[in-house]
């Protein structure tokens, strides 16, 4: 695998060219067959469905009666009827077989991945990572390609990588450790330009995956048949609920069960807006209506829910705050202790959300968010709108944290797992 990761989509032989084409068309092929094959057989189902329509509302009013949790004086609890159904509404459909398909046909092969088990999906994740991290590329890659032009690296190269890393938000250490390994290898041997980039996309993937590394843990996933608490965290507006509401849809379609809890009680909005989420995403929401609720209580409430309908992955969204709020800082202390208390045997995750386009000063609040709320991850949002996804690289160097899902717009599906190859390769892409 590491070899097929270490074989740059920049740095191929014609013939090897011919060959990544052939293998997105099959690919291309391959979606645009299933996506018919699905189309007729939603035609089929719908024509099945009206005719079953009478029965079909009453058993969905009988269920709904079913599924509602009985509410105490501490909070109202509600659930959402159409509980734990994956909504497929924001599928998304195959575009053209362009260069941007073909970019992330070869990002998937380059993976060692099968034509066969490729999904459309990914294709479009990845597409819309590398549209995405454009405002971010055109400020370091154009340069950076100039930069290199087609002759042997030189020390004066590297001064200059050194400054586009910098202003692209990468951070001093990790900009530190790209330039002394690559000063390291230009010391030993002749670097041209296209190894070079092979290099510096191999440190920079280095960076990344380090605290992913230390973790234990490739791939955050909730533990199959036992409880999973993640508690969702950060300052206002950095896009908290909307990464909650695309996790929940993801654990959803991975086939989890998943539980809401809306301890964002401090914002009056907040928890009418966790509920839209809830409802677009499938997955229902245990609230309280009531202004400045106690979060802790909803979250006692959510966890008693959670444990009596054998919930695999409870998404607890937060209140935005500052470290300077030093109620709401203990807030979270104290939602934590409800948690250690009622259920001890839960994978509790605590993932921080950073805001991509506020590039290095997500760090320090990554910084003292850390004491409080034993952050166990982080979330970059809004990487499509950022020309600061440079941060991804000082985050890992600095917290030693490990990203764990990346946001790229304000769809449903724009959230997927970090993948330190896909990313570099985003961010590095040649267009
Ligand atoms: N372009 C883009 N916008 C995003 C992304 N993630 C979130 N947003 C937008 O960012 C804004 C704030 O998102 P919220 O989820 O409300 O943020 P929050 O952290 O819960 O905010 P508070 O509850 O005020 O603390 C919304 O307009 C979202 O649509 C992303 O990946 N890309």
């Amino acid at each position: 695998m590491q070899e097929q990761k270490d074989n740059s989509l920049f740095d191929k032989s014609n013939a090897e060219e011919q060959d990544s084409l052939d293998w997105a068309k099959e690919a291309y092929e391959k979606l645009k067959k299933q996506q018919e094959e699905k189309k007729k057989s939603i035609l089929v189902q719908e024509s099945k469905e009206l005719k079953s329509n009478d029965s079909f509302s009453n058993a969905f009013e009988a269920s709904s009666l079913d599924n509602s949790i009985t509410s105490n004086d501490q909070s109202d609890v509600k659930e959402n009827a159409s509980e734990n159904k994956v909504l497929d509404s924001e599928e998304p459909s195959l575009g053209e077989f362009d260069k941007t398909f073909t970019w992330s046909a070869k990002v998937l092969e380059a993976q060692g991945r099968k034509v066969e088990n490729i999904s459309l999906d990914e294709i479009n994740w990845l597409s819309r990572l590398q549209q995405g991290l454009e405002k971010t590329r055109k400020g370091f890659v154009t340069d950076l390609l100039d930069k290199f032009g087609d002759d042997p690296l030189t020390p004066e190269t590297l001064d200059e990588l050194e400054t586009l890393l910098l202003r692209s938000d990468v951070g001093v250490d990790a900009t530190d450790q790209i330039i002394n390994a690559l000063r390291k290898r230009l010391n030993e041997e002749v670097l041209d330009s296209k190894e070079g980039l092979r290099f510096l996309k191999e440190q920079l993937c280095k960076i990344v995956d380090q605290p992913i590394k230390n973790s234990g843990k490739t791939l955050l996933m909730p533990s199959e048949n036992s409880l999973n608490i993640w508690l969702i965290v950060g300052v206002n507006g950095v896009g908290k609920t909307t990464t909650l509401g695309k996790l929940a849809n993801l654990a959803l379609r991975s086939g989890f069960s998943a539980l809401i809890a809306a301890a964002d009680t401090f914002r009056a909005a907040a928890v009418e807006q966790v509920k839209v989420w809830g409802e677009r995403s499938g997955v229902s929401v245990v609230a309280n209506e009531t202004p400045n609720a106690d979060p802790a209580a909803i979250v006692f409430d959510a966890i008693g829910a959670a444990k009596s309908k054998k919930i695999e992955l409870l998404l607890v969204d937060t209140a935005g705050r500052l470290q300077t709020k030093n109620n709401l800082m203990e807030e979270l202390t104290k939602v934590r202790k409800i948690i250690d208390r009622l259920a001890p045997e839960a994978n509790v995750e605590s993932l921080l959300v950073l805001d991509a386009t506020q590039g290095q000063n997500g760090l320090s609040q990554a910084m003292s968010f850390a004491k409080s709320a034993n952050l166990t991850g982080v979330v970059i949002t809004k990487l499509d709108g950022s020309a600061r996804g440079g941060v991804a690289f000082a985050v890992s160097s600095q917290t030693n944290l490990p990203i764990r899902f990346i946001g790229a717009g304000e769809g449903i599906r724009d959230l997927r797992p970090f993948n330190s190859f896909e990313f570099v390769e985003a961010l590095l892409a040649d267009s």
